[in-house]
């Protein structure tokens, strides 16, 4: 059996620390003695509040199920135990019981950390729970559950000059691992397979359309079936050479604005590329009718940055503007996302500069080991 660190760098796992933050009434077993067991001194009821005051559940399921930990139970049992309720997608109730076997569970003082809103409350460690928090983070490998702060436009303005002119980072490098994030939280919660892996890239004339190319050319090595639909194109080395390569990989370009008919009909996914955060509105009217229809398709959008067409700070315009399921905010999300009601909100281009992000108070979530993006609760 391995042995647990309580520094910040704990690893049960073999990957970064499982983050459970769970609200106090959620807590199935909260403050009672189900197991059985007396609290370790450690644990005050202070501090399990004030953890517990900024922490929440990042997904909404009913905290009636709970699975059965007990302090008799083998590891064999555990294993079916487990495998059922994965299939049952419980992650939260598996938190849930982690936490609640945490503050109850003194008998197992060999340490498995559980963490509430990032402050270490309690460490277990048998290798029953290791199995468990392998599986639990297994299921919200890309959630964080964090909060994090939201930018104004000039923020997110100011954030992308320093990183070109303080940090000497080009435009290609941040695009490249911006597009790259995208594509990869798109293969976390869509298919490739059937028609949801045909995907329409909607892409503008700035970097976000740049994001888009990127973000095409990587669906396509990911087993997608890009298209593009890029009616602005910048004459710019860069951009043609992101054009190119698309062309190379056989990604169709489509030269007219899809109808809705179209986009419902062939398409189980639009990425949407067109406009980032140094939109200013009115639309212009050559994307009207791509934004008319982005508003009127029920195929499923997700849009990088931001809803193309919703102002960067106060979000959906009152006269309507599309309605993604999927958000993948970049660097930091920007006010609008706080409106964002969609299915799915990550977070990807993790390229911040520890230094930059605390000099805008960032607060960015921990990714999970190496991933390049995190599902952010909302
Ligand atoms: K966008």
């Amino acid at each position: 059996m391995q042995s647990a660190s309580f520094g910040n760098d704990l690893d049960v796992t073999g990957h970064q620390p499982v983050m459970v933050e769970v609200k106090k009434e959620n807590v199935t077993a909260w403050g009672d003695d189900h197991f059985g067991l007396e609290y370790d001194s450690a644990i005050t009821e202070t501090s399990i509040n004030q953890a517990c005051a900024s922490a929440y559940v990042p997904i909404d399921v009913s905290p009636d199920v709970k699975p059965d930990i007990s302090t008799t139970f083998d590891d064999s049992q555990l294993h079916s135990s487990f495998e059922e309720l994965e299939s049952f997608s419980l992650p939260v109730q598996i938190f849930q019981s982690v936490l609640s076997s945490a503050l109850c569970g003194a008998c197992y003082q060999r340490s498995v950390v559980v963490k509430v809103a990032e402050q270490p409350i309690y460490m277990l460690y048998t290798s029953s729970l290791r199995i468990l928090l392998s599986i639990s983070q297994r299921s919200l490998a890309t959630t964080a559950l964090r909060m994090v702060k939201y930018l104004q436009q000039d923020e997110a303005v100011n954030i992308d000059l320093e990183l070109f002119n303080q940090y000497k980072f080009s435009v290609d490098q941040l695009m490249e691992l911006a597009g790259l994030s995208c594509a990869t939280a798109i293969a976390r919660c869509y298919q490739t397979s059937t028609k949801s892996g045909e995907v329409l890239v909607c892409c503008g004339p700035g970097n976000n359309g740049g994001d888009g190319l990127v973000c095409a050319r990587h669906l396509k090595l990911f087993g997608f079936s890009p298209s593009l639909y890029y009616p602005k194109k910048t004459e710019k080395p860069l951009y043609d050479n992101l054009l190119h390569q698309c062309i190379s990989m056989d990604i169709p370009i489509m030269e007219d604005a899809p109808t809705v008919d179209v986009l419902n009909d062939s398409y189980g996914l639009i990425v949407d590329a067109l406009f980032g955060f140094s939109f200013k509105p009115p639309v212009r009217p050559l994307f009207l009718p791509i934004l008319d229809a982005l508003q009127q398709t029920v195929t499923p959008i997700c849009s990088i940055d931001i809803p193309s067409g919703w102002d960067v700070e106060k979000g959906c315009p009152d006269t309507g503007g599309i309605n993604p399921e999927m958000l993948i905010s970049l660097t930091a999300p920007k006010l609008c996302a706080q409106s964002f009601k969609g299915k799915y909100h990550f977070l990807g281009g993790r390229f911040v500069p520890p230094s930059l992000s605390n000099k805008y108070n960032l607060d960015l979530p921990n990714y999970p080991g190496t991933d390049n993006c995190v599902r952010l609760d909302h």
